[in-house]
């Protein structure tokens, strides 16, 4: 049936996708609600037409699901953030095993996956440690929070519910006295204004925070006096957990956080993360995973998995938390990260925890893999970003090493069916998936999935 924008409509919301949006037919033709659950019946007024589907806003419910909870965030109807604060937690997990079961069946085309149900997250509020603060000048006003869903206006935060606590307050105290000064911000529009973002980044065990000021040009001397006082400021107000200070110059007009010019105002350039006997450290920069309990028992899962095997080709392996524990199961591991200071701090991070058996490359894994990766591996580890792995390094996989077992750890489970269904058609079968959620509160979920020949 043809919607026009604006009509209103119920409908039976029959499922959720990727971006917990309801999912509603109306004979055969889809439509897209953000905000509704499984088994409920909305009002609804259409405000997007597209060729094969409409997107729209609930207007009443109708009928409620029994895991509709009031969110905990103030501003969650307009923050581009999270999107699963609306249901309760045991529905999110029950909803993502959906999400990663339906991305390996239908996308994937296996029929035979062994799929385990999501391994809830220990902390379900309070476990994110970084924050990535946009500072914008828009509308005649200088705001300071997170872009709003789906566009670049910036909804003005106060805290965030799932930030670690110590960021909260770190970037409480900072708000207040960045929104006292007359210091500029961003305006996307001029390509104008001092201040783009703030990041913070915090360790859990270590109770200590990092923050950097992301700036667009070399700040004058006012300026920088300002920049230099309000960190001080700051130092004194949430001492002892700020840890370090840093600016970074990002002068570009895109939406790449980081420019290449960094500066340490006081303090330590870096965090260490400590679990058991191994302490890593990363930097600003740095990937590190963001939610830190859930991640230590994901890097137990792959060593587990791992154990038996040789000689391990661990690629995309950030600052080296999992090729730590890779390390202590097997003979030897070849690490490759393409972030140079992620780079650094691996080597850094095998030489302070005594590991000697890792050899780390710093390059794009699509290149390394061409030109200073040859030799026997029993195993190949991926952990790509969201976009997934470059064609090329799956074909590395599947036609030059084959090696007899693959493990993809993913955080987009429509990029992991696509890249293991690529790897299916090398010989491999997936042996099982565990998913686990490392993002309570949103539609993102973990996948650590192993490959045999
Ligand atoms: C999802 S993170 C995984 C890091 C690590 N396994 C962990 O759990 O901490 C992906 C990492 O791949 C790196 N990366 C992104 N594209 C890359 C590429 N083409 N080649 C090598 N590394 C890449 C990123 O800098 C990041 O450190």
């Amino acid at each position: 049936m043809k919607q026009n924008l604006g009509d209103e409509i119920i409908l039976n919301i029959e499922s959720v996708d990727s971006k917990a949006r309801g999912i509603a037919r109306v004979d055969g033709y889809v439509v897209f609600v953000p905000g509704a659950l499984i088994g409920e019946t909305v009002t609804v007024n259409i405000v997007e037409r597209k060729k094969h589907y409409s997107v729209a806003k609930i207007k009443s419910l109708l009928k409620a699901s029994p895991y509709r909870v009031q969110p905990r965030c103030e501003v969650y109807e307009a923050c581009g953030g999270c999107n699963m604060q609306h249901a309760s937690y045991d529905h999110q997990v029950k909803v993502k095993s959906s999400l990663i079961e339906d991305a390996i069946i239908r996308i994937g085309k296996w029929k035979e996956a062994d799929i385990a149900p999501v391994i809830p997250s220990f902390l379900v509020w309070g476990y994110r440690n970084k924050a990535i603060i946009q500072a914008r000048y828009q509308k005649g006003k200088r705001k300071l929070g997170y872009f709003a869903r789906g566009t670049h206006d910036v909804v003005n935060l106060k805290a965030c519910p799932i930030l670690d606590p110590l960021i909260n307050l770190v970037y409480a105290n900072l708000r207040n006295a960045v929104l006292q000064s007359d210091l500029s911000f961003y305006d996307e529009e001029r390509g104008e204004g001092l201040i783009r973002n703030f990041v913070l980044r915090s360790s859990f065990s270590m109770k200590k925070i990092l923050l950097a000021w992301i700036i667009s040009r070399e700040p004058d001397d006012r300026e920088y006096k300002m920049i230099s006082d309000i960190s001080n400021g700051l130092y004194k107000d949430v001492s002892p957990f700020l840890g370090g200070v840093q600016i970074n110059i990002n002068p570009s007009k895109g939406n790449f956080i980081w420019g290449s010019k960094t500066q340490s105002l006081f303090g330590e350039d870096v965090l260490v993360e400590r679990f058991e006997n191994i302490k890593l450290r990363f930097g600003v920069s740095d990937f590190f995973q963001v939610n830190v309990l859930q991640a230590f028992r994901m890097f137990e899962i792959v060593a587990e998995l791992a154990k038996d095997s040789k000689h391990v080709l661990e690629l995309y392996s950030g600052v080296g938390s999992m090729t730590a524990f890779l390390a202590s199961f097997c003979n030897d591991v070849v690490a490759v990260e393409e972030w140079r200071p992620a780079y650094e701090s691996l080597v850094s991070n095998m030489t302070n925890n005594g590991i000697n058996n890792v050899t780390a490359i710093c390059g794009k894994a699509e290149d390394v893999v061409k030109t200073k990766v040859s030799g026997h591996f029993d195993i190949v580890v991926v952990d790509p970003p969201r976009t997934g792995c470059h064609k090329d390094v799956l074909n590395f996989i599947g036609r030059v090493i084959s090696p007899k077992r693959v493990i993809y750890v993913s955080c987009n489970p429509a990029t992991l069916a696509r890249d293991s269904k690529i790897l299916n058609e090398y010989g491999y079968n997936m042996e099982n998936a565990m998913p686990l959620d490392m993002f309570p509160q949103t539609s993102h979920v973990e996948s650590v999935v192993l490959l045999e020949k």
